[in-house]
């Protein structure tokens, strides 16, 4: 999968395949990061890429021609690829749209800086807006960089073991279980009998059943617009029966 990313810190986005599973990704040639740069398309001898906002106010706007031209060359260069702008005003960033952004074969991530860019650069250019959480940062480069982890991470190859990534808690849904490695006894805590036992249906049915009471205990709402099967729904029951005690 190629990534694209508009951002005026093209050699910062570009580091995230020099470290871990991506690294090696890119080694693979399983993914690419490759940044456009709006301030290889100023002309000015100031090379200035920000502009003023009309009706004032603090700040300045992404410049309407360098951050075009940095999309154009974009889009030139990943003709497939779809305009994802990162910012809080977009749809918010989970599992399920990671996995629908894995099935693209490449995608244009625009990282605004700044106070943002131009509407009308938004709705010429922009796909689908994202936004990781409810807060603001710096530029969007970062959003797009978590957005490349987690998309990269869907992508067949990247992680070692294809099970990781489909029993990663998210990808089903629920939160992680507690993880254990060695020394089994480690200042008095043992490590939970099953995971020992080598009996792996009674280990995966352990796992599933903390994840679940972690997701109960912790994040509630993910029990929402979530249907349980027959096995879930009897640990919970379970888990809820030891609570009422
Ligand atoms: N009005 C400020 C805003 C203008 C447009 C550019 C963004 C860049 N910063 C971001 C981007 C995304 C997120 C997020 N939550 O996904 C947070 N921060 C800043």
């Amino acid at each position: 999968m190629r990534f694209g990313v508009v951002t005026l810190f093209p050699e910062w986005v570009e580091q995230l395949t020099s470290v871990g599973v991506l690294e090696r990704a890119s080694q693979n040639g399983l993914i690419s990061v490759t940044g456009f740069n709006p301030r290889d398309h100023a002309t000015d001898n100031h090379r200035s890429v920000d502009d003023r906002p009309f009706g004032g106010g603090p700040g300045m706007l992404m410049q309407v021609d360098t951050t075009e031209a940095a999309i154009i060359k974009a889009r030139e260069a990943l003709p497939n690829a779809p305009v994802v702008y990162l910012s809080p005003q977009g749809r918010a960033l989970n599992q399920p749209l990671v996995q629908e952004l894995a099935r693209l074969p490449e995608l244009i991530l625009l990282a605004g800086r700044y106070e943002g860019i131009d509407e009308r650069l938004v709705d010429e250019h922009v796909d689908l807006e994202v936004s990781l959480g409810d807060y603001v940062l710096s530029g969007g480069e970062l959003g797009a960089m978590v957005l490349i982890d987690a998309v990269s991470r869907m992508v067949p190859g990247v992680l070692g073991d294809q099970a990781s990534a489909e029993q990663d808690s998210f990808a089903a849904h629920w939160l992680d279980c507690p993880h254990f490695t060695r020394p089994v006894d480690y200042r008095g805590n043992t490590v939970p009998e099953v995971l020992r036992s080598g009996h792996h249906g009674r280990i995966e049915a352990w796992r599933l059943q903390q994840s679940l009471e972690r997701s109960w205990d912790r994040r509630p709402d993910l029990f929402e617009r979530k249907r349980l099967t027959t096995t879930e729904l009897s640990m919970i029951n379970e888990h809820l029966s030891t609570l009422e005690k």
